[in-house]
């Protein structure tokens, strides 16, 4: 007989939870890393998240521990969904316990301020682990309908195909259905960037703009990261799929993304220290504006949106004088 695969979640947050949910209804044994007591003890004898999921009934294999050697110890598969800018220390404290050959897995849609890497080349670089052994889960999948068990597809990325399967095998519900990609820098470039674009359309939807623009900017959005990605070696294909457009409609059509919702108390008036005192979990586009910018210039690429957003976030932009510079740049064809 087989034993149960068993996975590790660092991070009792929206997504880390919700995830942790699919891999034990997938019949994964599960153990999920937190660093408040009062959370962990809520899922081990109360069996909900109630700061993150209330009325969810957590699964009765996943259990929850703040103890980082107790949940990383015999993981065949170690998941990361802790924020971006966090991964470094947090990865760094967490390396001596890591078991032997496990995969390590990021959730995590940014890219690192000041370095400009992907979560994948972080965990590369502070694990010491080859890229064979790092996988990216992305995808239109906002966590509160995927706890809810609402049906959505996913990709799971690894440069080693047979990786990608085996963590599709662990993670394929009735309800979630992943699928294998080996475009690693393609799957997490369209996370991060349609974390920007929906950021943008939520400031359009805040400034009361209507769908014309949104359709305008989700596809120029799309046209930003591809460019992006074809200079840093992805596949353009990529974007066109779930980790791509697919990701790019959830975010910006949906109330429950964090980054779409952050953009439209902007977009409505409020100030950046405002709109992030209402903002209770992680919006990751805030601070990734400025690292895909940076990737961008690193890569001579041109992405307005972004710089766009970039000038209205952290520049302190009026909406309206952004708008009218983004619109009046000089005319070109739609495709070169
Ligand atoms: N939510 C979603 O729908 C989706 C999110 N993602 C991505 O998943 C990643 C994680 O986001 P998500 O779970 O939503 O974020 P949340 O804000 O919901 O949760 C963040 C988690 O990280 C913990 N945390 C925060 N700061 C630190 C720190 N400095 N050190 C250690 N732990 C920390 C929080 O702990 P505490 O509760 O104690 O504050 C919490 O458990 C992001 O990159 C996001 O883009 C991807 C797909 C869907
Ligand atoms: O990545 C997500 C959906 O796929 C979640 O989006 P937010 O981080 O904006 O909530």
């Amino acid at each position: 007989m087989t034993r149960p695969v068993k996975a590790t979640v660092f991070g009792t947050g929206s997504w880390g939870t919700a995830f942790a949910i699919v891999l034990a209804d997938a019949g994964c044994e599960v153990t999920l890393w937190g660093r408040r007591q009062e959370v962990v003890d809520s899922i081990n004898t109360g069996r909900t998240n109630p700061d993150y999921f209330p009325g969810i009934e957590l699964p009765a294999n996943l259990r929850a521990t703040t103890d980082p050697a107790e949940a990383a110890a015999g993981a065949d598969f170690t998941v990361l969904a802790v924020p971006s800018q966090t991964l470094r220390e947090n990865l760094a404290a967490w390396t001596p316990l890591l078991a032997p050959d496990t995969v390590l897995v990021s959730l995590m849609k940014g890219i690192e301020l000041g370095t400009a890497k992907r979560m994948s080349e972080v965990i590369e670089e502070v694990a010491k682990v080859p890229a064979e052994r790092i996988a990216v889960v992305t995808g239109p999948n906002l966590a509160a309908e995927i706890a809810a068990r609402q049906p959505a597809a996913s990709v799971v990325a690894c440069v080693d195909e047979a990786v990608a399967q085996r963590l599709q095998a662990a993670c394929h519900t009735a309800y979630f259905r992943p699928y294998t990609s080996t475009d690693v820098t393609g799957c997490e470039l369209g996370g991060a960037v349609k974390n920007v674009i929906g950021l943008a359309v939520g400031i359009a939807d805040g400034m009361g703009l209507g769908d014309n623009t949104k359709g305008s900017l989700i596809t120029r959005g799309l046209a930003e990261a591809t460019r992006l990605g074809v200079a840093m070696g992805a596949d353009p294909l990529t974007f066109s799929g779930l980790a791509g457009l697919g990701d790019l409609v959830a975010t910006c059509s949906s109330p429950l993304s964090r980054n779409h919702t952050f953009g439209t108390n902007l977009g409505r008036g409020m100030t950046l220290e405002e709109t992030i005192a209402v903002t209770k979990q992680t919006a990751e586009g805030v601070k990734s504006c400025q690292s895909v910018a940076d990737l961008a210039r690193r890569h001579g690429v041109d992405m307005p949106i972004t710089d766009t957003v970039v000038d209205i976030v952290h520049h302190g932009k009026p909406t309206l004088v952004a708008l009218k510079d983004l619109m009046g740049r000089s005319a070109k064809p739609e495709r070169r």
